[in-house]
């Protein structure tokens, strides 16, 4: 058994723990970083990079599909499915191996392989050959996709997110349960790539969204395009009995039941944090109710220890931005510990990439629900009727923008429509800036753009802050489905 002391330990070689492993360095101290499985990170391997590859694939053939209705007729629509994968694997390949280049310039000294548990509030066992003792530790573990073991028992045709990537070839029929980002967007991607694809949900819930006008406005929309079998329970999931698909017992709303056949199942019904076999009974630290480490957002510290977390581990927001900067938090403070001190978060944003994209930016309509109940209100535009959205074929969808009685302080906003990424950002700016609706409405807007669009929300939204806020009552309208 080797003994290796150092300043700070950190756990997980991807996004969060190489972004706090670079802080702790920077800060002079001597770091190690601990990683059992492939380097490269999530990111890159099996995440942001690989299915946004995917994606463009599917929009070079909507583009295809979509271009009669300007008069473009482009010839029969032919996808060479080998070719879209070994695209998908090629690029991504290229975007791990520059993390991998990265990872080679480290002092090999630093990287320890192996499966780190806690055996003490600051010492960890890694793979039961090194004890790494430290005087701040950073958990930044990740997440794995969720597959229940009852459908994991159908074999390897039920698969997650992780798979799709490698595959060689599309596959003819695919069963995607969860309507989650995950589910949308490879969903979405397979239908167009010419994959027969049904979506089940067994709510109503769409992406990320909370506001129950986008809700409706985000399934009436995706439903003109997509099998979307909401309020559809998975009863059953089994291997046929040649060995070559699956089939899938459901229950509908109307209670009827339906069996079906496809190639693959993939699960995205959503990711669990990487926390269950690191021993954290050893730690001393305080769990929540789901077994997650209790920590403070602005310092990444679990209590008063030694430990901090980082990343999809800390299940706030599991997201590529925020992994890299509560990494950076989580490694400055663990370098300073104890001496620890708030880092910057961001306002919050979240993008589907599926198409019109869903973004939603600073305070989500439930959460105001919550916190303004009565002190806000609400603008919003319908795209469908909304100018260069319509010259682009684009116009679908709706926004919802959010801002605060009496401040006039813009809050946040929900929307699925066209280029939503980039008046995501925008507005999200906005938000961060801490503008008023009124400052936002002062700003250029060109003609003729969608953020004309943009506009049309604020004004509605300055109109209704500018008359007195209606009495305090609860939001009638605030129970999306599950
Ligand atoms: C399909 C998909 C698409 C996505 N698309 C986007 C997107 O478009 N935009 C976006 O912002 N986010 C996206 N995400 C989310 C994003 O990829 C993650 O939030 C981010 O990669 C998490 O980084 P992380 O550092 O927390 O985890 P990871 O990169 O997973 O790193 C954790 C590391 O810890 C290691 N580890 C775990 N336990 C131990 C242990 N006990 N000992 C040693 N090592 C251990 C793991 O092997 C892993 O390498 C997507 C995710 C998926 C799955
Ligand atoms: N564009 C992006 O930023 C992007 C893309 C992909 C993934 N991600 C990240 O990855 C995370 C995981 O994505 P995800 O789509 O797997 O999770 P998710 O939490 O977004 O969605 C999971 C969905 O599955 C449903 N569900 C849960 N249990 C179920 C069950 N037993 N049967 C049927 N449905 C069930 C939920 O109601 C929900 O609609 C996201 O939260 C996101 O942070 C981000």
């Amino acid at each position: 058994m080797k003994t290796i002391t150092c300043d700070v330990a950190v756990i997980g070689a991807g996004t969060a723990g190489l972004s706090a492993y670079r802080q702790a360095r920077a800060a002079g101290k001597h770091a190690v970083l601990i990683e059992d499985g492939p380097y490269g990170t999530t990111c890159a391997r099996v995440g942001c990079m690989p299915s946004k590859l995917l994606i463009a694939a599917a929009e070079a053939a909507h583009a295809v599909a979509a271009a009669p209705a300007f008069g473009v007729h482009p010839g029969p629509l032919r996808i060479d499915g080998a070719a879209v994968m070994a695209r998908v694997r090629r690029e991504r390949d290229r975007f791990v191996g520059f993390v991998l280049e990265n990872m080679a310039q480290l002092p090999a000294a630093d990287l320890l392989r192996g499966r780190a548990r806690f055996s003490g509030p600051r010492t960890l066992l890694v793979d039961g050959h090194t004890t790494v003792e430290a005087n701040a530790i950073v958990l930044a573990t990740g997440s794995r996709p969720i597959v229940p073991a009852a459908w994991r028992a159908a074999g390897a045709r039920v698969l997650s997110s992780d798979a799709v990537f490698e595959w060689t070839d599309l596959p003819a029929a695919v069963a995607v349960v969860g309507s989650g980002v995950i589910g949308l967007e490879l969903g979405q991607a397979l239908h167009r790539l010419g994959v027969r694809v049904a979506l089940y949900a067994r709510g109503d819930s769409v992406a990320q969204l909370g506001d129950p006008l986008v809700l409706a406005a985000a399934r009436a929309v995706l439903a003109e395009e997509l099998d979307l079998r909401f309020h559809t329970q998975v009863a059953a999931i089994e291997a046929t009995a040649e060995g070559d698909g699956v089939l899938l017992r459901s229950q509908g709303p109307d209670g009827a039941a339906r069996s079906e056949r496809y190639d693959y199942v993939l699960a995205a019904i959503g990711r669990a944090p990487n926390i269950e076999d690191l021993n954290l009974a050893a730690a001393g630290i305080a769990l929540d109710g789901d077994g997650v480490p209790v920590y403070d957002r602005h310092t990444m510290q679990c209590g008063n220890s030694a430990i901090f977390i980082a990343g999809d581990a800390s299940d706030e927001l599991p997201l590529l931005g925020e992994a890299a900067d509560q990494g950076k938090i989580a490694g400055r403070n663990a370098a300073a510990f104890p001496a620890v001190a708030p880092g910057l978060r961001r306002t919050p944003l979240t993008i589907a990439f599926s198409e019109p994209q869903i973004v939603t930016l600073g305070a989500g309509y439930e959460a105001l629900c919550r916190s303004h109940e009565g002190r806000f209100a609400a603008g919003k535009v319908d795209f469908g009727d909304q100018g260069r959205s319509r010259v682009m074929l684009q116009n679908k969808g709706l926004l919802r923008v959010y801002g605060e009685y009496g401040s006039g302080r813009f809050l946040g906003a929900e929307l699925i429509g066209p280029r939503a990424e980039h008046l995501g950002h925008l507005l999200a700016w906005a938000c961060q800036a801490g503008l008023t609706v009124r400052a936002m409405l002062d700003m250029p807007f060109y003609h003729p753009v969608i953020e004309e669009g943009v506009r049309t929300a604020l004004r509605e939204l300055a109109e209704h802050l500018a008359t007195t806020p209606p009495p305090a009552q609860p939001c009638p309208d605030c129970t999306p489905g599950t």
